[in-house]
Formats: C-alpha cells, sequence, structure tokens
C-alpha cells in the first residue's frame, strides 16, 4: 500500500505555505509578535494586550514581516512611522518593531528547534511520488532557514518567500502574486496549481488568483473562517487528504 494525494483532476502542482502548513512554526511566530506588540500596547491607554489566537489570525498571519506590524497596529488605532529597514530593534517604527520581533523568533528556533508536521511530510513525499510539482510560498524571510532546520528543504522544486519575493518586487498576501510566481517556476496555470495555507491571508490569497484548488489547513480551530475566506476545503492535517493504494 502506498500513500495516494487525493486532488481534484487536472492538478499538477501543489503550493505549499510554509509555517503552520508545513512546519508548526506559526504559534512561534505569535509568541514573538506578542511579546513585542505587548511592550508598544503597555505604554498606551485602554489597550489590552496582544491576543496570541484572535490578533493574529485576523492581523498578522500569513502577511510579510512589515505589513503585519502596520495591520496590527492600525487595527488598534495606532500609527507609526515605517523608519528605515536597518532600525535598531529598540526603535519606536514598524521596522524597529519588526527587527526586534525578528531577534526573539530567531532565538526562540534556535532555542526549540523546528520540526515539520509529520502528516505534511507523508503529504508532500505522496504528491512527489505522484509526480506532481511542488513548491514552497511563505512570507517569511525565515524560510530556507527553516527548511533546512526541519529537514524538508530537498523535497521542493521552487521556493517563493519573504526574501525573492522582495527582490522580485512581488506583492505579498493576501495579494495572489507569490502563488503565481511559483505557479509560473513550476511551469502550470494557477487553475492547475493548489494552495494549501493555514492563514486568512493566503486564503484570500488562493482565491484572487483563481487556483484550481484551495485547501485551508486548520490549526488554530478557524475553519469557517477559512472557508469563508476561500478556501474549497478545510483539514486538520493534510494526512486527511491521503488514500492508500495498491
Ligand atoms: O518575520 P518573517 O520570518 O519574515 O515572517 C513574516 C511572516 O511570515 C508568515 O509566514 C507568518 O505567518 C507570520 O507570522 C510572519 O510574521
Amino acid at each position: 500500500m502506498t500513500d495516494h494525494p487525493s486532488l481534484p483532476p487536472g492538478i499538477r502542482a501543489c503550493l505549499f505555505d510554509l509555517d503552520g502548513v508545513l512546519t508548526s512554526t506559526a504559534v512561534v511566530h505569535a509568541a514573538a509578535w506578542k511579546e513585542v506588540f505587548d511592550k508598544v500596547l503597555a505604554g498606551r491607554e485602554g489597550q489590552k494586550p496582544f491576543d496570541k489566537v484572535a490578533d493574529y489570525d485576523a492581523y498578522v498571519d500569513g502577511l510579510p514581516r512589515a505589513e503585519g506590524v502596520r495591520s496590527f497596529l492600525e487595527s488598534r488605532g495606532i500609527h507609526l512611522p515605517d523608519g528605515d529597514e536597518d532600525d535598531p530593534p529598540d526603535a519606536e517604527t514598524v521596522n524597529g518593531i519588526g527587527n526586534r520581533k525578528n531577534e526573539i523568533v530567531l532565538k526562540l528556533f534556535k532555542d526549540k528547534g523546528i520540526d515539520a508536521y509529520p502528516g505534511s511530510v507523508r503529504f508532500v513525499k505522496a504528491v512527489k511520488a505522484a509526480g506532481l510539482r511542488r513548491a514552497v510560498v511563505s512570507s517569511s524571510a525565515n524560510c530556507q532557514a527553516a527548511l533546512q532546520a526541519a529537514g524538508i528543504e530537498d523535497l521542493f522544486e521552487e521556493r517563493v518567500d519573504g526574501v525573492t519575493a522582495r527582490q522580485d518586487h512581488l506583492a505579498g498576501k493576501p495579494h495572489p502574486d507569490t502563488f503565481l510566481a511559483a505557479a509560473r517556476a513550476l511551469g502550470v496555470e494557477p487553475g492547475q496549481a493548489a494552495v494549501f495555507e493555514d492563514a486568512l491571508a493566503g486564503m484570500e490569497a488562493g482565491r484572487a488568483g483563481h487556483f484550481g484548488h484551495v485547501v485551508g489547513v486548520n490549526r488554530t480551530g478557524q475553519a469557517d473562517a477559512l472557508r469563508e475566506h476561500g478556501a474549497d476545503v478545510v483539514v486538520d492535517d493534510l494526512a486527511e487528504l491521503l488514500e492508500p493504494r495498491s
């Protein structure tokens, strides 16, 4: 018996988000965001602390780093200058806050290590065995290091991430541009590609890009929200999409 991926006919490529889909790093990002945002909020009257699930899912998850800072602060009516990319981590600017968060997340990755979800690894291996093309599409500038640390970099033929998107001037999620670039790199039309995402911003990107199939991966009990934002199907684990074949 071998695992076979259950996907609609005509799908020739799979485009996987990283944090929360392939690796269990979404919660690590959320913890780092909480640490930096709570310091910003503590100095401001009437602000409740950052909620690692509700605020993260609604305003930060899936967005490129600086967009996540802007989006969350905006939700609280806080407007800070962008500053410069190399702002020090103690600068009260969008970039300063993003740089501070990156220091924290890198330390957490180093201390705790990075794990791939076993069900996702099984699914990607089955996709490969079935002859489908595979790419990782992540907003994270730490994507390649995370893939390496999790030991899964070799399973993918293409990678579009926070570093390459910036180099190629691609708009980040919720825009579809990074997913479209990955489909192009794999030589398939959007309608021939399936998108796998846990973030609402990623669902919107999948819908906006008119991809052939959009799979919502529900890690935080937001199945309904994933559907509302564009999921064709919602699973708790990618292994649910495997069928045994002899
Ligand atoms: O700060 P990084 O590693 O470039 O990541 C940017 C974003 O990448 C996304 O994949 C995560 O969902 C977000 O939480 C994260 O903020």
